[in-house]
């Protein structure tokens, strides 16, 4: 079968020479007869060429994105030819991380895919010169081609083409880099539009195992989020958008941010930060939403702070069905410079009215005072999950001093159990505690002084009591001026 089709390839090969002949000649040609002549020709190359060819552009449409399915097979191709093509062209990605190869120009590869053979070629077009244009284009189209026996048509079509996009894809998510999105707006010249977010690789070492929190809490939410990352047919079958919100609420310094950066790690989900000050109006943030991939985790931290979205709506406007016109009225307070975005289209943005482009997208919201929050924002089915991350306990003690100084038990711990009962100190303030005291110095030495730096900061730390007594005169100041 291989000398043979070989032998049809050269065929074809030289059929295409005469075609191109035949297309300067046909120059001269009167246009009317000129459609005539494509077609007969075409149906003549037809009747002795049995192979048909399939043409995946690297960009389509407008020229704005690369198209999918021509990074999915350059990804397969990477992937399959590296050990057989002869010349590859080694690149690194967009940040510079890592070396990916790819088929050069011109090769060609064969394919073997259930008994059939496939060709797959890599080429290119040069671009006629370009009248000045605002946007600077690259000099050439690429495409690859398929090439494959007529009487195949029916496997390459059914399953072929689809083995090749599941497997690229799956290539290409393996290989990228994670990314961490913020919006702040940059012109990125190679992509021909405004981008609205910008990139840096995500490198947040941050993960569970380094978190301190109780272990059943921290068990309950891994198991949390890995149900979500395998639920994509059971969204589907409830009609929900595959999302899930969450809320984490606490002092500063009890790891809010570091969760975060553990649930990318370990969902291997890329991180978008959404900066909700710098977002001009709900139009800009559901530009914003619509430019998320999946696989992500888009975070608004300190939402308390971000915007005054602190239950006002609620007695402004009397229901929470109120009418749009009440939402935008309230959101759009004092701050009218900075930032027009309303609770509304906040509640939008969240309750994904505009993420029918594909899912699996986490919502993260991060702030000190879950009480000063609108409960529209935060009601369930917005914010599925709530947690809770307070100050340290021995528990999350352990975990700290396991991390920081490797060891699971001392002396010392059973009088930082009894401060810690009655104490209150952030996972910060530990963690600073247990940072390596100086260079050099023996290990030993080292866990007994961080130790008692800890002991010596529990005891200056305020009691339970003591804070819960502040925080609650704090509040009724607070109501009295108001009122
Ligand atoms: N639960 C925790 N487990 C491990 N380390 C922690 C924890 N909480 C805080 N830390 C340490 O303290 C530092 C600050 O924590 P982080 O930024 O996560 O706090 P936060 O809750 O986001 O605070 P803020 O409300 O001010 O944003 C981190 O770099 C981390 O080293
Ligand atoms: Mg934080």
């Amino acid at each position: 079968m291989s000398m043979a089709a070989e032998n049809w390839a050269g065929l074809g090969s030289a059929i295409a020479s005469l075609m191109f002949l035949w297309a300067v000649v046909r120059q001269y040609f009167p246009s009317h007869l000129d459609v005539y002549l494509s077609t007969y020709t075409s149906k003549l190359v037809g009747l002795v060429y049995p192979y048909i060819e399939i043409t995946f552009a690297e960009y389509t449409g407008e020229r704005l994105k690369r198209s999918e399915a021509y990074t999915a097979i350059e990804a397969y191709l990477g992937a399959s030819s590296s050990d057989r093509a002869k010349r590859l062209k080694a690149e690194t990605d967009r940040d510079g991380a890592q070396l990916v190869l790819s088929m050069d120009d011109y090769e060609e590869v064969t394919d073997d895919f259930q008994g059939v053979r496939v060709w797959w070629t890599s080429s290119k077009t040069a671009l006629q010169a370009r009248s000045i244009s605002f946007y600077p284009a690259p000099d050439d189209r690429r495409f690859y081609r398929l090439t494959f026996h007529r009487r195949h048509r029916k496997i390459i079509h059914g399953t072929y083409l689809h083995h090749v996009m599941e497997k690229g894809k799956a290539i290409g998510v393996g290989n990228r880099q994670r990314k961490l999105y913020t919006n702040s707006s940059n012109y990125d010249w190679y992509e021909y539009k405004k981008r609205v977010w910008s990139h840096v690789p995500f490198e947040h070492p941050a993960t569970f195992d380094t978190l301190a929190m109780e272990p059943d809490r921290k068990q309950d939410i891994i198991q949390d989020l890995l149900a979500f990352r395998e639920s994509k047919e059971y969204y589907a079958r409830i009609g929900k958008p595959w999302k899930r919100g969450y809320l984490l609420y606490g002092p500063p310094g009890t790891g809010k941010s570091s969760m975060i950066a553990a649930m990318a790690n370990l969902l291997d989900y890329d991180v978008y930060d959404l900066e909700l000050t710098a977002v001009k109006n709900n139009t800009a943030l559901r530009k914003l939403l619509i430019e998320t991939t999946s696989k992500s985790i888009i975070v608004l931290e300190d939402i308390d702070c971000s915007l005054d979205l602190s239950g006002k709506r609620k007695s402004e406007a009397p229901s929470e069905r109120g009418s749009e016109e009440d939402k935008e009225k309230v959101m759009t307070g004092k701050d009218k410079e900075e930032s027009k975005v309303t609770l509304s289209g906040l509640l939008n943005f969240i309750d994904g009215l505009w993420s029918a482009c594909g899912g699996e997208r986490l919502i993260v919201f991060t702030t000190n005072h879950v009480d000063k929050l609108d409960p529209a924002l935060i009601r369930r089915g917005r914010m599925d999950k709530h947690i809770e991350l307070s100050y340290c306990s021995f528990e999350g003690f352990e975990v700290l001093a396991r991390n920081y100084l490797g060891v699971g038990e001392h002396p010392l711990f059973e009088s930082i159990r009894g401060l810690m009962e009655e104490k209150q100190i952030t996972p910060a303030d530990v963690a600073e505690n247990l940072m390596r005291k100086t260079v050099g110095r023996d290990a030993k030495e080292n866990v007994e002084a961080c130790l008692q730096s800890l002991v010596q900061a529990l005891k200056e730390c305020g009691s339970k009591n003591e804070v819960e007594t502040a925080a609650a005169t704090e509040t009724q100041e607070a109501k009295v001026d108001e009122g």
